[in-house]
């Protein structure tokens, strides 16, 4: 039951992942984590998180992740995870980690085999190697992806290879860094080919940041009606799926488009709104805003509002320089935490693990009958399902045999009840050696058992009860007591469907018992 819902959650985890649901996506990681701890669920709860823009529980998830799945030997799986941490490390500026990140994902993908993950850890040097200013390792290292992903047929490792390349020229646009039209001509023939993959992925997130940067590299080129229209598509997307930085971002470029307008009042009126909107963590979002009033003031001639405008710009940059210097220390500082969550998961495993080792001991042993070792009337109930579908194909139901010791009650008065239980045992052991593979034996109550035997004709059925019944009568029994003699009646009949599947068999078992005993009756 509980197995059944943590590979669901896990399921839906991945599969709002493949649809670029993250919010959902990081919630159904999460409840999965409450059942059990999983490096697959930790990890999927990086990427969500990462896409949601919180990069500090990202790389806490990732680290308490990375060790679980290389003990369980998911090099692919670690791979990926690996990937995630670099851009990471990447959108935190933190180079140096981002690189190490990529490089694990070289490796674990080297471990992983096959083309597909060495393609996706390729792709992330190369963003790690852009970042570093090595643009001939990168364009390389993209090239050599995407080339793997035309051939496997990969399309978001291909979506991943365009949106990025593009992502370069777009960011340095917003950095104010000038590009040429030709750049943004070719990241723009980019996008589209990304934006018609994340369609057919059907990845509303991807489908939206590559609205969103297609707007603003229009922008760029001074296309505005179109950019308006990508613009307002993208931010209808990230309100509709709660991808808030998506809307703001989409937001912002009509902002930018209404001041060109010349539409000042109404540009500071939605920048309010916005603000409003955008959670406070969220600086690179507030940045941007920041920016745009600043640039709004000026425009109207409002210098002081203006001044104050950069002021409040400047101290928000600042913030996000501390915020990128914790965030490069945070790792050390937060080393015990990160121990401390480990072991808490590795502490959760265990547990789980000793209960499923408890209830599969539960399981077995409300089968088991504990004297003979042989299963139950209730294990015998269990596996007459299974026994009666496979009927279907030798169209012969399976013989049931009812076996009672002759006499018993004076066996136990005269030698005692401890002698009475060695000749249970001993029985118990001589039906075991005497059937097939595929028969079933079981104790059903005191000095009562029933053999089920598939694939077997009546006249083969009454062989083996014979020859059961003669072993046990020529056994030397006096080994367990001086003159102890035990012989046994057996009742041989087809099992019946319904209610009472060995009624037949009791029925002759009951006539061997009228006719003196020590006999075998056919039903
Ligand atoms: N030693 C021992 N005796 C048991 C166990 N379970 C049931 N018995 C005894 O088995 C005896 C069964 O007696 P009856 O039902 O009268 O049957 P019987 O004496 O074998 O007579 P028939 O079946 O008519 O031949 C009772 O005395 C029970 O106490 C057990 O686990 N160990």
């Amino acid at each position: 039951m509980e197995s059944t819902s943590f590979d669901a959650l896990l399921a839906a985890s991945r599969e709002s992942a493949r649809l670029g649901q993250h919010g959902a996506g990081a919630a159904q990681a999460e409840e999965a984590l409450r059942l059990r701890s999983s490096g697959e669920a930790f990890s999927l709860l990086a990427l969500h998180r990462l896409r949601l823009g919180n990069l500090k529980g990202c790389l806490a998830a990732g680290r308490v992740a990375a060790p679980l799945l290389q003990r369980d030997g998911l090099w692919a799986e670690l791979a990926t995870l690996e990937g995630v941490q670099a851009v990471a490390c990447l959108q935190a500026e933190w180079l140096p980690q981002g690189l190490m990140h990529a490089r694990s994902a070289a490796a674990a993908a080297e471990k992983a085999g096959g083309g597909l993950a060495q393609a996706w850890a390729d792709c992330r040097l190369a963003q790690v190697s852009h970042q570093l200013g090595e643009m001939a390792r990168a364009s390389e290292l993209f090239e050599r992806a995407e080339a793997v992903s035309v051939t496997l047929g990969a399309p978001d490792l291909q979506f991943s290879i365009l949106h990025n390349r593009a992502w370069f020229v777009v960011d340095a646009l917003l950095s104010q860094l000038p590009q040429t039209v030709e750049q943004m001509t070719l990241a723009l023939q980019r996008l589209e080919r990304a934006q018609k993959l994340a369609e057919s992925l059907g990845n509303v997130h991807s489908q939206g940041i590559c609205l969103l940067n297609r707007s603003r590299l229009l922008m760029g080129l001074d296309n505005a009606a179109q950019s308006q229209e990508l613009a307002r598509r993208a931010a209808a997307l990230g309100h509709e799926h709660a991808l808030t930085q998506l809307f703001v971002g989409a937001q912002a470029v009509c902002v930018e488009w209404m001041l060109r307008q010349g539409q000042v009042a109404e540009a500071l009126d939605t920048l309010q709104d916005l603000s409003t909107a955008l959670p406070e963590a969220d600086l690179i979002g507030h940045i941007e805003l920041q920016h745009l009033r600043v640039k709004a003031h000026r425009q109207r001639g409002e210098f002081e509002q203006a001044l104050n405008a950069f002021e409040a710009l400047h101290a928000l940059s600042l913030r996000q320089t501390k915020a990128r210097a914790s965030l490069q220390t945070w790792a050390v500082l937060h080393q015990d935490e990160v121990e401390a969550e480990r072991t808490r998961a590795r502490r959760a495993e265990a547990d789980a693990d000793r209960m499923r080792g408890l209830a599969r001991q539960w399981e077995l042993e409300a089968h088991i009958d504990p004297l003979t070792g042989l299963g139950n009337r209730r294990a015998m109930q269990a596996s007459l399902p299974g026994l009666l579908s496979a009927v279907g194909a030798s169209r012969q139901p399976p013989m049931a045999v009812i076996l009672d010791l002759d006499h018993f009650k004076k066996i136990n008065d005269r030698h005692g009840h401890d002698v009475g239980d060695q000749v249970l045992r001993t029985i118990g052991q001589m039906l075991r050696t005497c059937i097939r593979p595929g028969d079933l034996a079981a104790r059903l109550g005191g000095e009562e058992f029933l053999l089920l035997l598939p694939d077997v004709k009546a006249d083969q059925a009454f062989a083996l009860c014979e020859r059961l019944r003669n072993l046990i009568a020529a056994h030397d029994w006096s080994v367990l007591a001086d003159g102890l003699q035990v012989t046994i009646s057996l009742g041989l009949a087809a099992v019946e469907a319904g209610e009472a599947p060995w009624n037949a068999a009791d029925q002759a078992l009951y006539r061997a018992k009228a006719a003196g005993r020590n006999r075998t009756e056919l039903g």
